[in-house]
């Protein structure tokens, strides 16, 4: 099934202060959306929203045609909603394939659907290129490889929509681009994902690149280096 995730309207505030002001954003099934904007935008609060960590004021989020604006983050993961964080969140005393393992293995008990929680570990390693890395502890990965532990984690829960904060942030230019070239194939493959940064030269290589600027989304384009708050909504 083709998915697409839409925020509609989305408003958060903080106190008195409107982070989110009536936020549109899609992210459709096969493009790599990045969602870019200068620390404090933000941009983190957006991805809260969509992940059920954050509560709006008002506004929607759907998958599809189901309204999951009051659904619990768990709840979201089921549905196919996937998450890494910035801070990489593997379990420090197993191996790489224990952690991806472990992933699976949660994920085949909630979908019931027979899965073989080894077969999708070793597909997932292979898909990632983590492979060579299999036996290794978590905490002692160089941070491209778990940056790519994230990512292997997501995709053993077989999500739709795969959504990344900083997918690149600490690594080399080489490193980066070998994560966009991954995320820009998972796109490809049919998954809706949504990569969230402040780099701007990163957020521009994205299919669907969209700038969050004084609460709401707009498409950004190469020419526009500064806000662009009289563009249409992305
Ligand atoms: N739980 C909270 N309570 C109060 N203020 C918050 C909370 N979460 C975020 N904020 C404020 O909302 C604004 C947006 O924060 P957010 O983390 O979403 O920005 P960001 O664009 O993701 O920035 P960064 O790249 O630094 O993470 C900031 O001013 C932040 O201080």
């Amino acid at each position: 099934m083709v998915a697409r995730l839409e925020v509609r309207k989305v408003e958060v505030r903080f106190g008195s202060r409107w982070v989110l002001q009536g936020a549109d954003l899609d992210v459709p099934a096969g493009a790599l959306t990045s969602l870019v904007g200068p620390p404090g935008v933000g941009k983190t609060t957006l991805f809260n929203v969509v992940t059920g960590l954050q509560k709006v004021q008002a506004g929607q989020v759907w998958l599809d045609d189901q309204e999951i604006t009051a659904l619990a983050p768990h709840r979201r993961v089921r549905l196919g909603i996937a998450r890494t964080f910035q801070r990489p969140e593997a379990f420090d005393g197993l191996t790489v394939r224990e952690n991806v393992l472990v992933a699976a293995e949660l994920r085949r008990r909630w979908a019931k659907d027979g899965s073989n929680s080894r077969k999708v570990t070793d597909e997932v390693l292979a898909r990632t290129g983590l492979r060579p890395w299999a036996r290794e502890r978590s905490d002692q990965l160089p941070p491209a490889i778990s940056r790519l532990l994230e990512i292997g984690r997501a995709l053993a829960t077989a999500p739709r929509v795969l959504l990344l904060d900083e997918p690149t942030a600490g690594l080399t230019p080489l490193e980066a681009d070998q994560i966009l070239e991954l995320l820009g194939e998972l796109a490809q493959e049919g998954l809706a994902v949504l990569l969230v940064t402040a780099d701007e030269a990163l957020a521009s290589r994205a299919t669907h690149p969209v700038r969050l600027h004084d609460g709401r989304c707009y498409p950004l384009t190469p020419s526009i280096t500064g806000p662009a708050p009289d563009q249409g909504r992305a």
